[in-house]
């Protein structure tokens, strides 16, 4: 196991509490004995923090969001959203997931518009609101195509766009951009943060990528084992945010995050990749790292 700092994490410490776990254990409905996914979790995240949640596949990190997102009830411990214990879905959060959930028989314009359309808005004023922010994920040229004539990186705009457009004050994200190519990967990292920058919006994403958690995080929760609890908190503070993806990878800081982090993950990972559960990992050890991050080779 990596540096293991204290499981109590605040990210963040002058802001206002958006989201809250405070010492949460979840299972999923199920017969017989059910195993629980993720065990005491303690986790602030602060209006206006940018989280990034890594850890190998079935530690619980989608798990933790579906709890944001009022899906999903915690089964011990408690969830507060904006200071209030809450375990249902919200109008004020934003949840983009791994799946691509567009409408095939709807165009750009109304895929945006749909939820203005569910929320009741009128009809010129839900048409002026996704076209403005058609234009501004640079899909103005674009209204009326429909999502088969989309590339792949279109339309995970078109589905950003879809969530934006309702102003949330928190953004989930579920490894929005996995389906990508390396470039295009990139590019939508550096469309994110330009879109959230100077904003007030808390975000919460998860991603398998440590490059993409230390080039769009303000801090990263490193998850570990199964059931999954977090097991690091590394703070980005001193990674030069108004930098490229690219140049930030020269960045000496950012070798010692993306080691430290990937220590915490490889030590927790069975030999095929899945998180190893926790009695495993005790029985096998200090594992130390034999290959390189997956992000660390990707674009530069
Ligand atoms: N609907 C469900 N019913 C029962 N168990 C579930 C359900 N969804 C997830 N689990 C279990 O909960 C644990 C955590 O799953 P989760 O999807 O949160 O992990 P993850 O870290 O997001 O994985 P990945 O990176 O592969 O998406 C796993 O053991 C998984 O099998």
């Amino acid at each position: 196991m990596g540096d293991v700092s204290p499981q109590v994490a605040d990210t963040g410490t002058a802001g206002v509490p958006v989201v809250e776990f405070d010492d949460v254990t979840v299972c999923y409905p199920g017969k017989g004995t059910v195993r629980p996914a993720v065990v005491n979790i303690n986790l602030t995240v602060s209006k206006g923090r940018f989280v990034c949640v890594v850890g190998p596949s079935g530690c619980g990190k989608s798990t933790l969001l579906h709890v944001c997102s009022g899906l999903l009830k915690v089964t011990d411990g408690a969830f507060r959203y904006q200071g209030k214990e809450w375990s249902k879905l919200h109008p004020g959060i934003g949840y983009v997931t791994q799946r691509e959930t567009l409408l095939p028989w709807k165009t750009v314009l109304g895929n945006i518009a749909l939820p203005l359309k569910i929320n009741g808005m009128p009809r010129a004023e839900r048409r002026d609101r996704a076209t403005d922010m058609a234009g501004s994920v640079g899909l103005g040229d674009w209204l009326n195509a429909y999502p088969r004539e989309l590339s792949g990186g279109m339309r995970q705009r078109v589905q950003l766009a879809r969530t934006l457009v309702t102003e949330p004050a928190l953004l989930l994200m579920d490894e929005p951009f996995g389906a990508l190519d390396a470039v295009l990967r990139v590019r939508m990292q550096e469309f994110l943060k330009s879109r959230i920058e100077g904003t007030d919006l808390t975000t919460i994403f998860v991603t398998h990528d440590l490059s993409e958690a230390l080039t769009l995080g303000d801090e990263v929760v490193a998850m570990a084992g199964a059931p999954g609890s977090i097991d690091q908190i590394d703070q980005l503070e001193d990674l030069p945010r108004k930098v490229s993806a690219v140049e930030l990878r020269q960045v000496p800081a950012y070798a010692v995050h993306e080691a430290r982090l990937w220590k915490t993950i490889a030590g927790n990972l069975s030999a095929d990749g899945v998180a190893l559960s926790n009695s495993a990992a005790e029985r096998d050890g200090d594992h130390t790292m034999t290959a390189a991050p997956r992000g660390g080779r990707e674009v530069s």
